[in-house]
């Protein structure tokens, strides 16, 4: 049962019996988040100090340009996750491949896979905007005592046995579900320690806010246009007011507070949008549907999409149930 101020500690240990493998395993897991997320909050509160701000003139397999803090807080989640033997393979937006990780004694035992996304919102590190980690858990699919494989990540997003957040922003918080719901943790700066602030996070059925990159607009397909007209119509509860931060988790975190809708569609400059099904859309999809909202193609929910690429980009429309129902509405008017 979850106490208000029970740190996150607490929380996992009393809540693992929840989780139908409980073997402890997965709660070392989350334990190992929490470390690798505190010390890649100390980088981010302290990056103007030290010289951390920029890029590192390099490119990464999306062709983006990385940030030296994108390496940072890889570096950070990998060596934390490794150290403690607790996956058999990690994947991240800022490695082509998945790493394998042999585990104790090389025996290849460790049940787990995660995947992440390690610095989301990478265009607003420079100017002290909020941005985020998110995380996505599975049980692997082939045998214990063998090297992990790409079918170990390319599985549907119901098969996620917990995926979360961090944000590091104006304070900083671990969001995470295991399939039980949402749970919010505030880190205390002072001692180190995250606490139950937010228990049972829910998305509101019906939201006032839309977040969408508008610059995009002539390039976005009819049925967004007209939602978006939609959305700035005079009538009842609208115009909606736009709200777009450009960081992934920080505008899925406040729409899931107050209750909206984020979109990035497809459009004629990215066929399939920019966000990636793996590491960005299922971990953020199964918290939303926890949290009673919905998350969609625009026609399929994410969930239940088959991956066939570690780093494949997927149209993405989630938030407020009744919100993006009415998107998907639009959508399938205008095919
Ligand atoms: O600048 P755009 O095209 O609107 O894209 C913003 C989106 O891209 C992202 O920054 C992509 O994530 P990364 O920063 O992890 O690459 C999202 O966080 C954000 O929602
Ligand atoms: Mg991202
Ligand atoms: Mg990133």
């Amino acid at each position: 049962m979850a106490r208000k101020n029970q740190t996150l500690g607490e929380f996992i240990i009393e809540n693992q019996s929840e989780f139908k493998y409980s073997s402890g395993e997965l709660s070392r897991l989350i334990n190992a988040i929490r470390l690798a997320a505190k010390v890649v909050n100390h980088q981010v509160n302290k990056a103007g100090l030290v010289d951390i701000l920029g890029g590192v003139g390099d490119t990464n397999v999306q062709g983006e340009d990385q940030q030296k803090l994108d390496v940072i807080a890889n570096e950070a989640f990998i060596n934390t996750l490794k150290n403690r033997e607790i996956v058999c393979g990690i994947g991240s937006e800022e490695n082509d491949d998945f790493i394998t990780v042999e585990g104790h004694n090389d025996d290849h035992n460790n049940k787990y896979v995660i995947l992440m996304d390690p610095l989301d919102g990478s265009s607003n590190i420079d100017v002290n905007v909020s941005v985020g980690t998110i995380f996505s858990i599975y049980r692997r699919i082939t045998d214990p005592g063998t090297p992990v494989t790409l079918e170990d990540f390319l599985q549907p997003g119901r098969n996620q046995v917990a995926a979360g957040y961090i944000i590091y922003g104006t304070s900083t918080m671990l969001v995470y579900t295991t399939g039980h719901g949402v749970n919010g943790f505030t880190l205390n700066p002072a001692i180190g320690t995250f606490y139950l602030s937010h228990p049972n996070m829910k998305f509101p059925e019906e939201g006032n806010i839309y977040s969408v990159n508008e610059g995009n607009y002539t390039h976005f397909p009819q049925g967004v246009k007209n939602y978006i007209k939609y959305c700035q119509e005079e009538s009842e509860n609208r115009p909606y007011t736009s709200r777009y931060i450009g960081s992934l988790v920080s505008d899925i975190h406040r729409n899931m507070i107050k209750g909206g809708i984020y979109m990035y569609p497809k459009s004629s400059l990215n066929a399939k949008g920019k966000l990636r099904l793996l590491y960005e859309c299922n971990p953020m999809a199964f918290i939303t549907e926890q949290a009673g909202g919905k998350a969609s193609d625009g026609y399929t929910s994410i969930l239940d999409l088959q991956p066939t690429e570690l780093h494949e980009r997927v149209p993405f429309f989630c938030g407020s149930k009744k919100m993006v129902e009415k998107a998907e509405a639009f959508m399938a008017e205008s095919l």
